[in-house]
């Protein structure tokens, strides 16, 4: 039981951070031995089982990354870029897989996440279901096998939290649906539409977010032409989709020598 990998839920009062100790307390394949929050929330310092509103577990929680990724074989990281950046680092330090849900990511963030992975293991996702990773597969193929005179469009509907669009997922569609078509997203991608935008480009990939209540999280590619119409859909009715893909990848990663992956590793769906 003790020689089970200890795992760190970084930002545990988020609404992934509770659901993530949930599901390892849960598990039999793993134990929680750390939880982190920010400086000044008032869960540091508190069990993290009172603070959850049930019974003590012993694990207190902390805003002290470096101690309590030190007692950790793996963090499992849903929080913030900024956040997540500096994570990346004491994790490679501290030799622990660094398993990472954020979205909002710049180009620049995720450079320093390649660069952290040169010497630890990240396995980092915009969505970790498996649902999700097999809508993806689908897409690129789709988009593949269809010409430009269908407009692709990624469609996304979330909580009214949310604070980062497109959604992750939005952006690994739309990823997927410009491979397929042999393109780069950057030159093709077309999102926050407002006010006179002129015609829609041909070719290009379109991205509509809607924000709303408490929606989980709801993606749909939508391949339009004249006469017809494709939409491929996922919705995700339950946060504990992405919790149990965080847990996997967390396992699959003790193994793993250092670079950056996916959940495509993690699920065993690449291609090649
Ligand atoms: N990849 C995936 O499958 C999924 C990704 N997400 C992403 O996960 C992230 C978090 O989402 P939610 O849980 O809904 O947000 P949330 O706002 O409920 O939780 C974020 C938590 O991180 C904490 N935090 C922020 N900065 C911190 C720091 N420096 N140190 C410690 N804790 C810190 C906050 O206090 C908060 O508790 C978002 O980027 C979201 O898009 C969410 C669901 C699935
Ligand atoms: O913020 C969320 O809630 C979610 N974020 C991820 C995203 O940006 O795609 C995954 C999921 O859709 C929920």
């Amino acid at each position: 039981m003790t020689d089970l990998p200890g795992i760190v839920i970084t930002g545990g009062s988020g609404r992934m951070g509770q659901m993530l100790i949930g599901a390892v307390q849960a598990s039999d394949t793993c134990k929680l031995v750390g939880v982190l929050e920010r400086t000044g929330h008032d869960w540091v310092g508190q069990d993290v089982g009172v603070a959850m509103g049930g019974a003590a577990v012993g694990v207190i929680v902390s805003d002290d990354a470096v101690a309590t990724f030190a007692k950790a074989q793996a963090v499992i990281d849903f929080t913030a870029p900024a956040a997540t950046i500096g994570f990346a680092e004491l994790a490679a330090q501290a030799r622990a897989v660094h398993v990472i849900g954020t979205t909002g990511l710049t180009e620049d963030d995720i450079a320093k996440l390649d660069a952290a992975a040169r010497h630890a293991v990240i396995v980092r996702a915009g969505n970790m279901s498996l649902g999700v990773n097999l809508l993806v597969q689908l897409t690129k193929k789709v988009a593949a096998a269809l010409d430009e005179d269908f407009d692709i469009e990624v469609i996304e509907a979330h909580h009214h939290h949310k604070v980062d669009a497109p959604s992750g997922t939005a952006l690994m569609l739309g990823e997927a649906a410009a491979e397929g078509r042999g393109v780069s997203l950057k030159d093709v991608s077309d999102s926050g539409r407002d006010g006179i935008t002129g015609a829609r480009q041909r070719g290009d990939i379109g991205f509509s977010a809607i924000r709303g209540g408490d929606i989980v999280g709801e993606h749909d590619v939508l391949f339009a032409a004249a006469g017809e119409r494709i939409k491929l859909t996922h919705i995700a009715t339950d946060r504990t989709i992405f919790a149990r893909g965080a847990l996997k990848a967390a396992i699959w990663g003790q193994t793993q020598k250092p670079g950056a992956y996916d959940m495509f590793d993690v699920l065993g769906l690449n291609e090649e």
